[in-house]
């Protein structure tokens, strides 16, 4: 049976307005998070991913116009102190947009869903040593600990880093320690959500596949992780789920084996093209600009389907688990499946 959600999005749309221009970061963009599950989120440089995350904390500037709903729910499968509608607390379904700051602050942010942010080296305060920076998060999350020392060590423990560590400065740590640290320090307050945003960037490949290991045996003990990377290798190693971004949208979306097995968008299927494991050929073009972006589908200049597509890019079910944002559907979706290359026929969408 499929566990319900912890976060669920939906529609959520994120422009900001400037003096010249608007950008348009995020575009309608839905999906759900759930116990037990690691969706990673993929797309080039620029798209929109840590928008999105930012829009989830509640951590975006002022200039940021945000439609759509983000909504928290309790953790029936943990329990725990920190759910929502334990009486001190928010009500479940907490909508996260509307929600106050303080509400933000006091239950959600760092106690419910954490943030795993991109450069660990910076996230670190320099001049204390990775426990004391610990311990103080413990103390300011989670008064009821006695020793804070004691579940330092546990913590550090947890995230594969000898407690002696700890006892380091952030410029005595190597990369991947400074990122266990990071990682220690998002499950001080044992989030049910953990959103790490290019956790593994600077990292060499062994400790990229530590990383992610991590993340996803931390979903394994019932949290919901939102994996957000360029890495298609790491999501394909560790993802349960996989949403791919484009221009603000997402394009595609479902089970990650099979998304990676059978990619249907055109997109999907260049990123993974582009990766050594399938060829290495790189996507050819570059992204818009979001504040430029096309009418209709957004992808359409780099798309080898585009002299015979005319469609719309809304994101529609196209099969169990799975959505599509193309107005060229592959025949594969509408029945009987198979392995689609670029060349295979595909249909227009009946929507
Ligand atoms: N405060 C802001 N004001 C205006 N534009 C912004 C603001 N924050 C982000 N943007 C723009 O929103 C777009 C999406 O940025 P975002 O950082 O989410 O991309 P990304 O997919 O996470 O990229 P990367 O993988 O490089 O981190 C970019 O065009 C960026 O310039």
């Amino acid at each position: 049976m499929t566990a319900p959600p912890l976060l669920r999005v939906e529609e959520l749309s994120v422009r900001f307005r400037l003096r010249e221009m608007v950008v348009r970061a995020v575009t309608d963009v839905s999906f759900e998070l759930r116990p037990g599950r690691l969706l990673a989120l993929v797309g080039e440089s620029g798209c929109g991913k840590s928008v999105l995350a930012s829009t989830v904390l509640g951590l975006l500037p002022g200039n940021a116009e945000i439609r759509g709903s983000v909504r928290l729910y309790g953790n029936s499968a943990r329990g725990g102190a920190s759910s929502p509608s334990s009486a001190s607390g928010p009500p479940d379904g907490l909508e996260l947009l509307t929600a106050s700051e303080r509400t933000l602050a006091r239950h959600v942010r760092g106690r419910r869903i954490a943030l795993v942010p991109q450069s660990a080296a910076t996230a670190l305060t320099p001049v204390r040593t990775a426990r004391s920076q610990l311990v103080e998060t413990l103390r300011e999350l989670r008064p009821d600990i006695g020793d804070r020392h004691r579940e330092a060590d546990r913590l550090a423990g947890r995230v594969g880093l000898e407690p002696a560590a700890l006892d380091r400065y952030p410029h005595e740590l190597s990369g991947g320690m400074a990122q266990r640290v990071v990682l220690a320090l998002a499950l001080a307050a044992d989030p049910d959500v953990i959103i790490a945003d290019e956790p593994t960037s600077g990292l060499d490949r062994p400790l990229v596949e530590r990383t992610v290991d991590t993340l996803r045996e931390l979903a394994g003990d019932g949290r919901a992780v939102l994996l957000i990377t360029h890495d298609i290798a790491a999501a394909e190693r560790v993802a349960t789920d996989l949403a791919v971004m484009y221009a603000s949208r997402i394009v595609e979306q479902g089970p990650a084996s099979e998304v990676f097995d059978d990619p249907w968008h055109p997109y999907t299927r260049g990123l993974l093209e582009a990766t050594p494991a399938r060829g290495f050929r790189p996507l050819p073009g570059h992204p818009p600009s979001l504040s430029a972006l096309p009418p209709g589908c957004a992808f359409r200049p780099r798309c080898s389907q585009r002299d015979t597509c005319t469609g719309d890019p809304a994101l529609v079910p196209v099969a169990p688990g799975r959505a599509l944002s193309c107005a060229r559907l592959p025949e594969e979706g509408r029945g009987a499946r198979g392995p689609l290359t670029g060349s295979e026929p595909i249909g227009e969408r009946s929507c």
